[in-house]
């Protein structure tokens, strides 16, 4: 007869518990916790001191780190603390590091959510809301697991040192320079660090993640007048901001998504015959991918392309001009001052500040061609994001293998991720040690736009996985 899991009651707690982890996702996505938003910098706060309060209920020692201001629009801005616990110091055990963040990206109903963003709704089997995905219900994850082991008398197999921060989706600012500091007292003892940050490459098989692009972003100012104009009235008499702005994000990307800037390819690691073949191998349906996203065609021709190119290769984004009209109608305006935003996702090799030095002697070529007297700047507001790319093949990733088998009953799948978690190569850095990312959400949960969920399966099995991984991590022998 086979035997019984030695955490059968923590799997069960976890089912018998459904409802109650749902209510606390509930609650966490109701605060409204934008950290591009500084306005919303209480809101930010008042998450960190939830969540702080819930580790506490854990019986972890907690800290709320002041990691100080930063500048923006030439204003100083407190930046939200992180929060660091410890629960557990037995010398005989494993500690393990758990990353995440408890900051989202803006959302308004207004940007076509089919429910409020920041009221966790549940509809077939997925719970909608901001943050649900990315990152609260992951970071809730960790915490329901500890607290099924605790409720179930099973105990907890290794130490853990959390960092938990409400910076995350507006570039980590202070938060390297705190870990920095923490080496040798906070992270000492770390044996492994583990984020749930990342997402399954579809959306029935899970992946263990080795690698994350980096970024480097940009704000493009142009200023025209010191006020909006009538087109009529000024229409053809002035050079106008929004026209010089066009021009500028126009000569950065082509229409195959080619980055035209000299040198952006500084540093990208050549792609081998061995690396080819992983490609190759991966299960990937390009045509569902592109239909989940009600996009008309891939802008790449083969999955291996497609992979590459999100994966391995830099790439660039225009996300938005602030000061522009984009309101419903027509106004007949000339906007003062306008400007861009854009990013280069960057991978291994790269350095953020030289490609932010490649990218704005560029644009300030651009602009010198332009001819236009009005006022220009291109500036950044952080220090960019570093790659991220571990090798998968040792005991770490081969403990969070078997984690998965035990509850998904499959292998999963070995995968990048072209999204950017800038704290990774930081964390690997001071502690010297592996790092893994251990995705709870499916490919298609939307973070970053409408409609983010978590299927109801992701979140609670995904509890379940925390725990696994827990339990054999503290069976690896050091
Ligand atoms: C992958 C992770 N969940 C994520 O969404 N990261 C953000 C990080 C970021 C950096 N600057 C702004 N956001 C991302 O990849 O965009
Ligand atoms: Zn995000
Ligand atoms: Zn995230």
């Amino acid at each position: 007869m086979e035997s019984a899991h030695p955490l059968t009651d923590v799997f069960q707690y976890v089912d018998d518990h459904k409802n109650k982890f749902v209510e606390s996702l509930s609650q966490a996505v109701s605060i409204k916790s934008i950290s591009a938003d500084p306005e919303l910098r209480n809101e930010v706060n008042k998450m960190m001191e939830w969540a702080q309060a819930k580790l506490k209920a854990l019986g972890a020692d907690v800290e709320l780190c002041d990691i100080g201001q930063q500048t923006l629009n030439e204003k100083k801005v407190q930046l939200p603390p992180v929060l660091i616990g410890t629960l557990g110091t037995d010398k005989s055990k494993t500690t393990i590091c758990l990353y995440g963040h408890l900051d989202v990206q803006p959302a308004d109903i207004s940007d076509g959510w089919a429910s409020e963003p920041f009221v966790l709704t549940e509809r077939n089997g997925k719970l909608y809301g901001r943050g649900s995905s990315d990152d609260k219900g992951p970071v809730l994850g960790w915490l329901h697991a500890i607290e099924a082991f605790q409720n179930t008398g099973t105990d907890l197999p290794v130490n853990l040192k959390f960092v938990f921060e409400g910076m995350e989706e507006s570039g980590s600012i202070g938060l390297d320079e705190l870990l920095i500091q923490k080496k040798e007292s906070f992270l000492k003892d770390v044996d492994y660090v583990c984020i749930s940050d990342s997402y399954w490459l579809g959306t029935d098989k899970p992946c263990l993640t080795y690698g994350l692009r980096g970024m480097s972003s940009f704000f493009v100012e142009v200023e025209g007048s010191s006020k909006d104009l009538h087109s009529g009235m000024y229409g053809g008499t002035v050079y106008e901001a929004m026209s010089d702005l066009i021009y500028i994000l126009n000569q950065l990307v082509d229409v195959k998504g080619k980055i035209l800037i000299p040198g952006i390819d500084e540093g990208v690691e050549p792609l081998s015959e061995k690396e080819k073949e992983l490609y190759e191998k991966i299960e990937f349906d390009v045509d569902a991918y592109i239909s989940e996203i009600g996009a008309s065609k891939s802008q790449k021709e083969t999955k291996e392309e497609l992979l590459m190119s999100n994966w391995r290769y830099p790439s660039l984004s225009v996300h938005g001009i602030e000061g522009a009209f984009s309101g419903p109608g027509f106004k007949t305006v000339i906007p003062r001052k306008v400007t861009g935003k854009f990013s280069i996702r960057l991978v291994p090799n790269q350095i953020p500040s030289r490609i932010t030095e490649i990218v704005k002697n560029y644009v300030q070529s651009v602009w010198e061609k332009r001819q236009s007297p009005n006022k220009f700047k291109i500036y950044t507001v952080n220090e960019g994001g570093n790659p991220w790319k571990t090798d998968p093949f040792n005991d770490h990733f081969l403990a969070a293998h078997e984690a998965t088998k035990t509850v998904y009953n499959v292998e999963p799948d070995y995968t990048r991720c072209g999204g950017s978690i800038p704290v990774t190569l930081t964390l690997q850095e001071v502690t010297g040690k592996s790092v893994m990312l251990l995705p709870m959400g499916a490919g298609d949960d939307s973070a970053h736009s409408q409609n983010e969920k978590i299927d109801v399966r992701n979140y609670i099995k995904g509890t379940k996985l925390m725990a696994a991984y827990l339990y054999e991590v503290s069976k690896i022998k050091h």
